[in-house]
């Protein structure tokens, strides 16, 4: 059999469905602290699934149809929250995989939530302003009837920005007759929206590098960091790390990865960003995303989309840290390469959980009517976040469990014990 043989059989035997593998640590996370069968039947899919049909009027005049999902996970501890995803590869699974996640994200930072997310199948890189308006409203009336304030709080993802928050508060807003900013997080500063809500993700990646960095004994200054993907998550983190005096020395987008073993200009090439995250198509000399994994550095983010370290690369990954900004970008297969081969790493259900921590310091604030300066919101989400690091660390050591696994044992006890506590199990 050739070495090219093995390799597409590994990949192939591979399971890189996300749900599936979530569904396979959350199964081993509840069996560890001991839960029964049952609960792991109730907690391994949403307790509500919904699809929806959006037609847009488009600028030509013609009609399109267009698909959305809405997941929530869990509401045993609260309303469920999560962002909603526009892309053209959101699948059923996905936006399941991704309220699971939420679920355990909130249980690790103690919030008083579940899990949620949506997402609408859609290319919206192609679409007008106009368009992404009349679909941003379609989606919201589609699924006013099960989301609300104290129900499922809506929040940005993948190409969803503050914009788009801002129309869907108006319509739920009108839909209600009443104001709601309640409803959706990620919504401009004049709507209600947190200060340090859209730097929050990458501010909590930047707090969990800080904390690795010290359990490995790494200096951050001087450090050599590689950033996958440069939207929200990655633009401000490549920034943060920049300005902490690290040497961010590869960053890339969809299109691309850029190098430079002497450190990019980071101030320069967020000032050439398209609202997209997208920077490369204007350089020559760019390597691709797959050879950004691998170079030698200090601490690789992956800060772009799902399934990029697997069991192909995971040999091949040269970092001693791997901080997770994106959510499920390393199989369970390549979890367990790299922490076998000493890599530090730490889970997306904690890496970037800074989001989901400043959207529900940005509901707190519109239900009380009093907004906090940039600094408590700073505080706050590094209290919070330090302690989780911690917990998680400490589980895997005292477990003896990777990183992930410990996370996920965090994260998932406290939606489960409420789920005993309701009498639902
Ligand atoms: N924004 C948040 O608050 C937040 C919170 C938690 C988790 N996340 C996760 O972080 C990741 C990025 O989210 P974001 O909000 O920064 O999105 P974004 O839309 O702002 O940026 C996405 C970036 O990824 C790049 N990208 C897209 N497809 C790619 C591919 N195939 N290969 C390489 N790069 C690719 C894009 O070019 C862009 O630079 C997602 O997994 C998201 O779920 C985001």
């Amino acid at each position: 059999m050739s070495a090219q043989n093995t390799t597409q059989e590994t990949k192939q035997a591979e399971n890189l469905n996300v749900l599936t593998q979530t569904q396979m640590v959350i199964k081993e996370a509840l069996n560890k602290l001991g839960f029964s069968q049952e609960m792991y039947e109730l907690l391994k899919e949403p307790l509500r699934f919904i699809t929806v049909r959006i037609p847009v009027r488009m600028d030509d005049g013609s009609i399109k149809v267009f698909t959305g999902y809405r997941a929530q996970h869990n509401d045993a501890v609260g309303p469920t929250k999560g962002g909603i995803r526009f892309h053209p590869d959101v699948t059923e699974d996905e936006v399941k995989a991704l309220s699971l996640w939420m679920t355990l994200k909130c249980g690790i930072a103690n919030l008083p939530y579940g899990g949620g997310k949506g997402g609408i199948i859609c290319e919206p890189r192609e679409m007008s302003f106009r368009e992404l308006e009349r679909l941003s409203r379609g989606y919201v009336r589609a699924i006013s009837q099960v989301v609300g304030p104290s129900k499922d709080i809506p929040a940005p993802d993948v190409y969803t920005n503050s914009q788009i928050m801002a129309w869907m508060m108006d319509e739920y807003s009108r839909i209600r007759e009443h104001d709601s900013p309640g409803f959706i997080t990620g919504k401009p500063l004049v709507l209600g929206g947190s200060l340090g809500r859209d730097s929050a993700t990458a501010r909590g990646v930047t707090i969990a590098i800080q904390e690795a960095a010290k359990v490995k004994g790494i200096e951050l200054k001087g450090a050599r960091v590689v950033v996958q993907g440069f939207g929200n998550a990655g633009g401000y983190l490549a920034k943060f790390m920049h300005d902490a005096g690290a040497k961010v020395i590869g960053i890339s987008d969809a299109y691309g990865a850029l190098y430079d073993p002497n450190g990019l200009d980071i101030d320069y090439l967020l000032d050439r960003r398209d609202s997209f995250g997208t920077v490369t198509k204007l350089f020559k000399n760019t390597i691709t995303n797959e050879e950004l994994l691998e170079l030698d550095c200090d601490i690789l983010v992956p800060a772009a989309i799902e399934n990029q370290i697997t069991s192909r690369n995971a040999h091949n990954i040269r970092a001693k840290i791997v901080v997770e900004a994106a959510n499920g970008p390393t199989t369970i297969e390549a979890t367990k390469i790299l922490t076998e081969r000493g890599i530090l790493l730490v889970p997306d259900v904690l890496g970037n959980a800074g989001g989901v921590i400043v959207s529900y310091f940005e509901w707190v604030q519109n239900n009380q009517g009093l907004y906090w300066t940039e600094e408590e919101v700073d505080r706050r989400l590094q209290d919070i976040l330090v302690r989780a690091f911690h917990t998680v660390y400490e589980t895997a050591k005292a477990r003896k469990v990777d990183m992930r696994l410990a996370a996920y044992m965090v994260g998932i006890r406290r939606t489960a014990e409420a789920c005993q506590l309701r009498g639902w199990i």
